[in-house]
């Protein structure tokens, strides 16, 4: 797959096949120089259709660009109708964010964004720079609204405050790639197309979106491979981005933000990945990266920069004319050929090489021995940037743009027609379910479990093999075993369940991909095949191997409370799950409960202090027991108690403390905790 390939397919989808726009940089020069003389081959990808000149001014309206990205959307393909419909050009502007965050520990405050401000309009693509921690993740979060009411400044697309109807039109890739293992790449995104695209799309149009996707981010080869992640392998990284970033064009995003993209990829597949987002650009979206140490082939391929320092910009502008401003300032790179990107990270470090020369290891050398102090570097840097640019970005940013006055003028904005959710509730469920269903498929139908579990119920059948009353302290023993198995069982596995899925969760729900109600629903049926199957499993081959009463009715009964009893356990596996997020505390405190209900089930201790006893109603286990005791004995059933002694079973002291009757509250008393365990969990989540 080489990158005209690449790019021939991506522009059949996202229209990138448009006239290459060869607008003349409109603005001369920030620091009022000439405009930028370096030559635009540089700016080239080679055999590509996208071309890197700077689409735009920075301080003017261009009816040109927006004719052209309208005209570029009415050249979208016939077949993809829904894709022209969705595009409406976002022109993001921010303006003097600053964030602070204050340390829970030391009660101190730390700036992470000060003064940073900036516009990116349709066609463009903007790069942040800046040395690690300089806040550019920060940024770009902020950018796509997902640090509300934390940041200060203003931020509006196309004129507009951010609200759901503009998250919808955002597509975000987060640095690590959040996806399920085990789902194949089509899998991954057909699911995703399901949740994502427009309910007025039949499914199979939405299928075929994916598969059109796949075509066009060069997945074919691997389109039924897993994903893979950390532990598992799947396809390669670069493919996994691919991945992530194919998720959000499915909705055809005018505002694409993406954190660190090419990171982990080869000099190659990041040119071709930048390529990608280059011609998405030319589309006539707007693209905002962070990249980390780009190539000078890379870095000519933006539109415009960022780059910070400590949270601070000393550039925000064309990419074309930062040598220039800088050299308007007095920093000169120290070789012809250098990288600027390499040049910006230095200067951003307050690395200022003090010789200048041709030759790049006495330039190197120079770096090393004889900066100047990091410090003052950094200040001047801000300062200048402060006088010189701010008041330009200023100016551009009062600029109104076509699109802006369109948002504001009213009756085209997109506000009226847009819900929160693209798809119904019901169709959210049915997806989710399906989709988790086949992620979970390895680890819940894993042999591992069901041979757990079978051995559990063989060796039960034959340590109790053929119990029958004459050994009552046995049969008795066996119903708590039951009782107390199927209250760890569950509980221990449904504490994995939410912080398992968290992070998906978060990135999927900030989104706006679904309902948290559909979500936690579709969990829910899909684990109960699952959660039920094992235990009717175990009870079918241990019941009647151990002698229990040889009656259907009772049979079906017992397997009913167990399965009663496994539901309200995993309920309380979740909510810990769901409350605590961190498995580790979860795990604990679900032990030290477990250890709680076991002790207060009636079994082991039958004489509870009367000021500790009410533990007994607060377990699961108790209720479950006791109603085991119920069903498997009638109240005038006898067994021989001493010597062809004949007492009453319910007169048995392991049973007697019971307190047997009352069998209706004892299924209330689960019933209650059934839905209060489970409500507590949505509730957690919803937090
Ligand atoms: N919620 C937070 N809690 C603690 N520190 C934070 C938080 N958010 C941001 N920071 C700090 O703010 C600074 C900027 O972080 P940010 O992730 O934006 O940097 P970055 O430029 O993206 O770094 P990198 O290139 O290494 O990813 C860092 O020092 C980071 O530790």
């Amino acid at each position: 797959l080489n990158l005209t390939h690449f790019h021939f397919h991506l522009s059949s989808v996202f229209s990138l096949n448009m006239p290459i726009l060869e607008l003349e940089p409109t603005i001369s020069s920030v620091t009022g120089s000439p405009a930028s003389t370096r030559p635009h081959a540089n700016t080239r990808m080679e055999n590509s259709t996208v071309h890197a000149e700077p689409p735009g001014s920075t301080n003017n309206t261009n009816p040109t660009l927006e004719s052209r990205v309208s005209d570029q959307n009415q050249a979208i393909p016939s077949q993809l109708p829904f894709l022209r419909k969705s595009l409406r050009p976002i022109t993001l502007k921010f303006q003097d964010l600053a964030y602070t965050i204050t340390s829970p520990e030391s009660n101190k405050t730390r700036t992470v964004l000060d003064g940073v401000s900036g516009v990116v309009r349709p066609g463009e693509l903007l790069a942040m720079l800046g040395p690690s921690g300089s806040g550019k993740t920060t940024l770009l979060t902020a950018l796509g609204g997902r640090l509300p009411g934390k940041i200060s400044g203003s931020i509006t697309y196309s004129g507009e405050p951010f609200s759901s109807s503009v998250k919808r039109k955002i597509g975000f890739v987060t640095q690590d790639d959040v996806l399920y293992p085990h789902l194949t790449v089509l899998e991954t995104l057909t699911y995703a197309a399901m949740l994502r695209l427009p309910k007025n799309l039949t499914y199979e149009e939405k299928a075929e979106q994916a598969g059109l996707i796949i075509v066009e981010l060069g997945l074919t080869r691997c389109r039924d491979s897993i994903v893979g992640g950390p532990l598992i392998r799947g396809v390669s990284g670069g493919e996994r981005k691919r991945v992530s970033i194919g998720q959000e064009m499915l909705v055809n995003p005018s505002l694409l933000l993406l954190d660190e993209p090419t990171s982990g990829l080869d000099s190659t597949t990041a040119l071709r990945l930048m390529g990608t987002l280059k011609g998405l650009a030319r589309g006539g979206r707007s693209v905002v990266t962070t990249i980390h140490q780009p190539s000078s082939r890379l870095y000519w391929m933006f539109d415009k920069v960022v780059v910070l320092c400590e949270g601070c910009p000393i550039y925000c502008g064309l990419v074309g004319q930062v040598i220039e401003y800088l050299a308007s300032i007095g920093y000169v790179p120290g070789f012809d050929l250098m990288n600027p990107a390499d040049f910006l990270l230095d200067l951003a470090n307050g690395v200022v090489p003090c010789t200048n020369t041709d030759d790049h290891q006495q330039y190197n050398q120079s770096r090393e021995d004889c900066h100047e102090d990091d410090k003052s570097v950094k200040l001047f840097l801000i300062s200048s940037y402060k006088k010189t640019l701010y008041p330009l970005i200023k100016d551009d940013i009062h600029t109104k743009t076509h699109d802006e006055s369109r948002a504001i003028r009213g009756p085209q904005s997109s506000r009226c027609c847009d819900s929160r959710w693209t798809t119904s509730w019901w169709t959210q469920f049915k997806v989710l379910f399906k989709r988790g269903l086949r992620e979970r498929r390895h680890e819940s139908y894993s042999g591992l479990r069901i041979f757990q579990v079978m051995s559990v119920s063989i060796l039960s059948g034959l340590l109790w093999w053929h119990s029958d009353t004459s050994h009552l302290q046995d049969q008795v023993g066996l119903l708590f075993f039951l009782s107390v198995f199927w209250g760890f069982y569950p509980l221990s596995n449904g504490i994995f369940t939410f912080p398992n899925d968290r992070l998906m969760l978060i990135r999927e729900r900030s989104s706006s991909m679904y309902r948290l109600s559909s979500y936690y629903f579709a969990r829910m049926a899909g684990d109960l095949p699952m959660e039920l199957v094992l235990p009717t499993i175990f009870i079918t081959i241990t019941y009647w191997m151990a002698g229990l009463k040889p009656s259907l009715v009772t049979f079906t009964l017992t397997l009913l409370i167990i399965l009663f009893n496994v539901l309200v356990s995993q309920g309380l596996g979740l909510a810990l799950g769901a409350i605590l997020t961190d498995l580790k505390q979860a795990s604990t405190l679900s032990s030290v409960i477990m250890f709680v209900f076991l002790l207060a089930g009636g079994y082991y201790i039958q004489h509870i202090p009367p000021f500790i006893g009410w533990l007994k109603y607060t377990s699961f286990s108790y209720y479950c027991y006791k109603l085991l005791v119920e069903v498997q004995y009638s109240e005038h059933e006898v067994y021989d108690c001493h010597m062809d002694i004949h007492c009453r079973v319910l007169d048995f002291p392991g049973i007697k403390y019971l307190g047997v009757g009352h069998l209706w509250w004892d299924v209330a008393a689960l019933g209650v905790m059934l839905v209060g365990y489970r409500l507590l969990a949505y509730v957690a989540l919803r937090g």
